[in-house]
């Protein structure tokens, strides 16, 4: 059995002061053999709870004191403290946290989190845009006319200036 620590998201959401502040933050957890190997990070032993249909990929929120680090945070405090109650795992990785920023945080590692007390994330779906008119020929004819038809009438004048020139001589 593992010892590793489980807290919901109520939990961890109470931590949210500079006097005391949890972080969930997460990663893809792939298990090479009987080892979990999180990128970047040193591997740590299986988790024997985890079904042996997901022993090829799996995902382990893991939450974070981070309270003693606030000060030293190369991001600053302000990052942190916004980060608090939720999953803040796309975050981040969006910033592109070194491979010494993510051995620090061992230090700071309380436990895990019951993923199913997070929330599920809602898909983006794009609003629903009018069909837009691939299709750029009328467009082209237009602009192509705009240039011919002033062109055609001047043809034909200087045409009529000629003829009526010459029919007077
Ligand atoms: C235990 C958790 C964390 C640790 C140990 C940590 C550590 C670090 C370290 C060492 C750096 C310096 C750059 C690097 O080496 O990558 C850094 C930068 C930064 N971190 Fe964190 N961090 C943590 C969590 C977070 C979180 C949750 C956020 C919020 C999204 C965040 C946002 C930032 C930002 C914005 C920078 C500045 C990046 C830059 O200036 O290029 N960090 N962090």
């Amino acid at each position: 059995m593992s010892s590793t620590k489980v807290f919901t998201l109520e939990e961890v959401a109470k931590h949210n002061t500079k006097d005391d502040c949890w972080l969930i933050i997460g990663g893809k957890v792939y298990i090479s053999s009987l080892l979990l190997l999180l990128p970047h990070r040193p591997p740590v032993m299986a988790d024997p709870q985890i079904p042996a249909q997901d022993l090829d990929f799996a995902s382990r929120n893991q939450v974070y004191d981070v309270t003693k680090f606030l000060e030293d945070h190369p991001g600053g405090d302000d990052v942190l403290l916004s980060s608090t109650a939720k999953d803040v795992t796309d975050d981040f990785e969006d910033v592109g946290h070194s491979t010494t920023a993510r051995a620090m945080m061992d230090e700071y590692f309380l436990g895990d989190i019951d993923s199913s007390t997070i929330p599920a994330r809602t898909k983006y779906v794009p609003p629903k845009q009018p069909h837009y008119n691939q299709d750029k020929t009328p467009e082209f004819i237009i602009k192509i006319l705009q240039f011919l038809v002033p062109l055609a009438i001047l043809g034909l004048a200087v045409a009529v200036r000629i003829y009526t020139k010459s029919e007077s001589s």
